[in-house]
C-alpha cells in the first residue's frame, strides 16, 4: 500500500499537521465516499466549498484530509496536509496512487469546441484494427479494446481518470484516445497526467455559461498545449482561426492539418454524398463511409495522430476508408417512404450550421428539410437563438422543441430560441414543447423523399428534467412515429 509522502510526492505543500508516513486506504474528493483511513481532498465547486464536508470526512474516519487552508479545530489522529490547489493535488496524487498509468502507454488528448467523440471513436477504431490493445474515454462512452465502460462526463473526473487509465493498463493497452473538455481544463482533471500527443480540432462558441467569455474558453483549451511535454506532439487544425494561438506556447513539436492551407498534413473534399466522402489524403484517394465535409477533418486529423504514432500511411488509410462513426453523429434511418431521418448530436451553432450545409450539399432540389432542434437548460443560453436562426436559414421548416431543460423552465428556453426566429421565418416555424410530440410532428409535415433532421441529442438516451433522467431515445422514437403514421 502506499504512503501519504509518496502520493505527495509532486504536490506542492504548503503546511502539514501530523505524520506523512502514514498508509493511504483510498483517495476521494466526495466526503460521502470516504471510509476509514482514507485521504479527503476539500476541493472548492461551483455549487458548494468541498472544505464545508471537511466536518463530514473527520466523521467518517479519514486518515488525511488535503485542504487549502486548515479548517477550525484539528482531529487529533487525522493528518491535515494544506497545499497551494487542492484540484491540482487531486490529478497529481491520483496519478501516483494509481502507479502513474498515463505514463505506461500512449495517451493522446483531443480537445475542440467539435468533432472530439467522433475523433478519439475513430483513433479508438483505427488502433483496434491495426492490431493494439486500446482504451478510449469518451462522452458517449468509455471503453477497453470492445468491453464498455459507461460514461458520465466527456472527460471524468482525475480519479475516475487515472483508475481507468491503470485498468486499462492491466488489460494490456499500448494506446489510449481521450476528450480532453474545457471543464476538464480548468478542473485540472488531467493534472499530472503525461500525454504522448494532444490534439485541436476547432473552437467555436460553447459553454460560456461556464467559462463567462470567449476569450477564457479559449485559455481553458489553450492550457492543454501549455502543459503538453517536450517529447509529445501538438496537432492542430490550421484552418481554424485560433489553430495556431492554441499551440503558440507549447514545448510539444508542432504540426498542423487542413484542408485549406498547404500544410503538413493535408487533404482535399473531391465528392461529398449521402454515400460517403470522396477524399484526397497526402496524394491518396480514399472513399470514407462518413458524411460531411467536416468528417473530413475528424478523418485527416486521426489520419495525421496514427502517422505522428508512427504508423504506415497507406495501411491507416485503407483501416480509416472501412470505418464508420460514433453513435448519434450522423446516423440515420430511412422510413418506408423514403423519408430520411438523421439523429445528430450537433448542439452548437457550428455544429448545427455543418451538419444542415451537409445536408443540403447533398439534398437534391425536390425534398423538403424539416429540422427539429432544442437547447439545453443550465447551459450556454447566448447559442440558444442563434441555433433557431442557423436552422430557419437552412430548412424549409422548423420545429423547437426542448432538449434536457434540467432546471430551468422549458417553455423559457423555447423562448429565449424563438427570439432568434426572423420575421420573415415566423411562417416555417413551430413550436412544440414535448420532444415527443416535436417528432410526431416532423414526421406528419414530412412528404415521401424529404428529410428530417433531429438535432441535439445524438446518442443520448433521456431527455434530463428536474434532475431526473427520463428514458428517451430520438432515434426510437423517429422509428415508433414512422411506424404509428404509417409513413
Ligand atoms: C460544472 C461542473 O463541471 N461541475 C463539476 C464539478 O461539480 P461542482 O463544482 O458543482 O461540485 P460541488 O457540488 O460544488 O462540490 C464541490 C466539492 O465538494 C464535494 N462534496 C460535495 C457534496 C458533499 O456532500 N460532499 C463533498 O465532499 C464535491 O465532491 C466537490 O469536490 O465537479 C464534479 C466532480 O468532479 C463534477 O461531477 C461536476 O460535473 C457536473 C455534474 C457537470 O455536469 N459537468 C459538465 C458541465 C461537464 O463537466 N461537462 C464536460 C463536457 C462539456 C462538453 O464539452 O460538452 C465534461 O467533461 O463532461
Ligand atoms: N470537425 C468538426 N467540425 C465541426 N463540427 C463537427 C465536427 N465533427 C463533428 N461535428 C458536429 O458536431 C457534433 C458533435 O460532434 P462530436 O460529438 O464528435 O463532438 P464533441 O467535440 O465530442 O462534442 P461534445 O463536447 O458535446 O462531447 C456532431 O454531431 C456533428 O454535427
Ligand atoms: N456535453 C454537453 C452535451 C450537451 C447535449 C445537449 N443535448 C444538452 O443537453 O444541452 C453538455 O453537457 O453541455
Ligand atoms: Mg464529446
Amino acid at each position: 500500500m502506499q504512503l501519504l509522502q509518496t502520493i505527495l510526492q509532486d504536490v506542492k505543500v504548503l503546511d502539514t499537521k501530523g505524520p506523512l508516513d502514514i498508509p493511504v486506504q483510498g483517495l476521494t474528493f466526495d466526503s460521502r465516499q470516504v471510509r476509514e483511513g482514507w485521504v479527503f481532498v476539500a476541493v472548492p465547486g461551483v455549487q458548494s466549498d468541498g472544505h464545508a464536508f471537511i466536518p463530514k470526512a473527520e466523521e467518517a474516519k479519514a486518515g488525511a484530509i488535503i485542504c487549502e487552508h486548515l479548517p477550525a479545530a484539528l482531529q487529533q489522529d487525522i493528518t491535515y496536509v494544506v497545499v497551494q490547489d487542492s484540484a491540482e493535488a487531486v490529478g497529481l496524487m491520483a496519478s501516483a496512487f494509481y502507479g502513474h498509468p498515463s505514463r505506461k502507454l500512449q495517451l493522446v488528448g483531443v480537445t475542440g469546441t467539435n468533432g472530439k467523440t467522433t475523433s478519439v471513436t475513430l483513433l479508438h477504431k483505427l488502433f483496434r484494427e491495426l492490431g493494439y490493445h486500446v482504451g478510449l474515454l469518451s462522452t458517449v462512452q468509455n471503453q477497453i479494446d470492445e468491453e464498455v465502460i459507461p460514461a458520465t462526463h466527456t472527460t471524468p473526473d482525475a480519479i475516475k481518470l487515472n483508475e481507468l487509465l491503470a485498468q486499462m493498463v492491466a488489460a494490456g493497452c499500448s494506446h489510449c484516445f481521450m476528450e480532453v473538455s474545457s471543464h476538464a481544463m480548468v478542473q485540472r482533471r488531467v493534472a499530472g497526467i503525461r500525454f504522448a500527443g494532444g490534439v485541436f480540432t476547432n473552437i467555436t462558441h460553447d459553454h460560456l455559461d461556464y467559462h463567462k467569455t470567449f476569450d477564457e474558453y479559449i485559455k481553458a483549451k489553450k492550457s492543454f498545449f501549455d502543459g503538453l511535454p517536450k517529447d509529445a506532439f501538438a496537432l492542430a487544425n490550421a484552418d481554424d482561426k485560433r489553430g495556431a494561438v492554441m499551440v503558440q506556447n507549447t514545448k510539444a513539436s508542432i504540426h498542423y492539418y487542413a484542408l485549406r492551407k498547404a500544410v503538413e498534413f493535408k487533404a482535399r473534399i473531391i465528392d461529398n454524398t449521402i454515400q460517403g466522402l470522396h477524399l484526397e489524403v497526402d496524394g491518396q484517394e480514399i472513399w470514407c463511409k462518413l458524411i460531411g465535409a467536416f468528417n473530413a477533418y475528424n478523418l485527416l486529423g486521426a489520419y495525421a495522430v496514427a502517422v505522428l504514432l508512427g504508423e504506415d500511411q497507406v495501411e491507416t488509410l485503407t483501416v480509416l476508408s472501412n470505418l464508420s462513426s460514433a453513435a448519434g453523429r450522423f446516423d440515420y434511418i430511412v422510413s418506408d417512404s423514403q423519408i430520411t431521418g438523421i439523429v445528430d448530436y450537433a448542439h452548437t451553432p457550428d455544429a448545427l450550421e455543418n451538419v444542415l450545409n451537409t445536408i443540403q450539399q447533398i439534398r437534391n432540389p425536390n425534398q423538403k428539410v424539416i429540422t427539429l432542434v432544442g437547447c439545453g437548460g443550465n447551459r450556454d443560453a447566448a447559442k440558444r437563438p442563434v441555433m433557431a436562426d442557423i436552422a430557419c436559414r437552412l430548412s424549409d421548416k422548423v420545429i423547437l422543441t426542448s432538449d434536457n431543460p434540467r432546471f430551468e423552465e422549458p417553455q423559457a428556453i423555447l423562448e429565449d430560441m424563438q427570439k432568434g426566429v426572423k420575421p420573415l421565418d415566423f411562417k416555417k416555424t413551430l413550436s412544440v414543447l414535448d420532444r415527443r410530440e416535436a417528432i410526431k410532428t416532423a414526421c406528419v409535415l414530412a412528404e415521401p423523399n424529404d428529410i428530417i433532421l433531429v438535432a441535439g441529442k445524438g446518442h443520448e438516451t433521456y431527455q434530463e428534467v428536474k434532475g431526473v433522467k427520463y428514458d428517451f431515445d430520438d432515434k426510437q422514437v423517429l422509428r415508433e412515429m414512422f411506424q404509428l403514421l404509417g409513413k
